[in-house]
């Protein structure tokens, strides 16, 4: 009888494997061995786990949360959250805004409001400085400048003055050619009657300006009426001389010689508080002037005499007297 060697086979179906622990490439060969020995295990794959989609805030915040850990961020990740943030509709895509409008109530009320609002303001520009007046000077040919009454230029003619009794005596004996002085306290109205004389002395020389002198003992006093001292006008300096003395000197000065015979009515405003006679020394003084030039002989005889100049001596500010007061020199 032949004996057959058979392997023997489990019964089970089960396979031995002999295992070689000498041999270092145990693993790759019992995985080679089992590879070989084992059938295909059909293997699915196990799927992706579907990742949840995050929103734009959401992959921001995770980005950055990797970043801060040390992983790289998508560029393209962080530019499309980016997009997706700052991400604004165009202006284009937007609806035309509404034109505001105001409510009807309101319209009414500014329709009623405009007429009255054009009728009180004037056609042209206006300006609230300077005189009254159309300028074509000016880019605005028609322009009109208004101004405040206060400035206008009949508003700046100084009003009519009325003289008093007094005051009107006084320039009527200034007219009839006498020589006088008046006096009088403060707000007597000397200055006032002042300013008539010379106005109306003026207009009786209307061809010859130099034949009304006004003249002030001080430079201000002469500011103020408008004239040059007394010493100016004489020629005489300071006027400390002897009064011979000042006429010589007098005589001596040409441009002084010719003033005085121009002159007809000589005024001074003096303004001294010292009513005594002794300190008026220019009115002394040229009441000596008056006197010796009459008796001069050597005077030229066309030119008109001393005698015919009248000395309006003006203004004494005395506190004693209490009203106005005039005599005749
Ligand atoms: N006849 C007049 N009509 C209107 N106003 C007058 C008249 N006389 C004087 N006044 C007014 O009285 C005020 C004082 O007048 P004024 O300055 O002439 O006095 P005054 O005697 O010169 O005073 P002061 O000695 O202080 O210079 C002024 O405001 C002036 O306008």
């Amino acid at each position: 009888m032949s004996k057959t060697t058979t392997s023997k086979q489990p019964m089970s179906g089960l396979r031995t494997v002999k295992r070689d622990f000498s041999s270092s490439s145990l693993p790759s060969a019992s995985q080679e061995s089992v590879a070989s020995t084992s059938d295909t295990i059909p293997w699915q794959p196990t799927p992706p786990k579907e990742t949840k989609k995050l929103s734009g805030l959401e992959q921001r915040l995770k980005d950055i949360q990797d970043a801060l850990k040390g992983q790289v961020v998508s560029s393209e990740s962080v530019l499309a959250s980016s997009s997706q943030v700052q991400k604004r509709p165009s202006s284009s895509q937007n609806p035309p805004a509404k034109r505001r409008q105001l409510p009807p109530s309101w319209e009414k009320e500014e329709q009623e409001k405009k007429p009255a609002a054009q009728s009180s303001r004037p056609a042209y520009p206006q300006r609230t400085f300077g005189a009254t007046r159309q300028t074509n000077a000016t880019p605005h040919a028609n322009e009109t400048l208004i101004v405040p009454a206060a400035r206008s230029g009949a508003a700046s003619k100084p009003a009519p003055v009325f003289l008093s009794q007094e005051q009107t005596h006084i320039l009527r004996l200034v007219e009839a050619g006498m020589s006088l002085f008046y006096t009088g306290s403060a707000g007597a109205g000397k200055s006032v009657l002042l300013r008539e004389i010379i106005k109306t002395m003026r207009k009786k020389f209307p061809k010859s300006p130099d034949a009304v002198a006004v003249t002030a003992s001080t430079g201000i006093a002469a500011c103020n009426v408008g004239g040059v001292t007394i010493h100016s006008f004489a020629g005489i300096g300071i006027g400390a001389e002897a009064a011979d003395n000042l006429v010589q000197k007098v005589r001596k000065n040409k441009k002084a010689m010719t003033r005085w015979l121009r002159t007809h009515v000589l005024i001074i405003d003096e303004g001294r508080n010292d009513s005594s006679w002794s300190n008026l020394s220019s009115i002394v003084l040229l009441q000596c002037l008056c006197w010796m030039g009459i008796s001069s002989t050597s005077w030229p005889r066309s030119a008109p005499k001393f005698a015919r100049i009248r000395c309006h001596s003006v203004a004494f500010r005395s506190s004693s007297q209490e009203t106005s007061s005039s005599c005749h020199l």
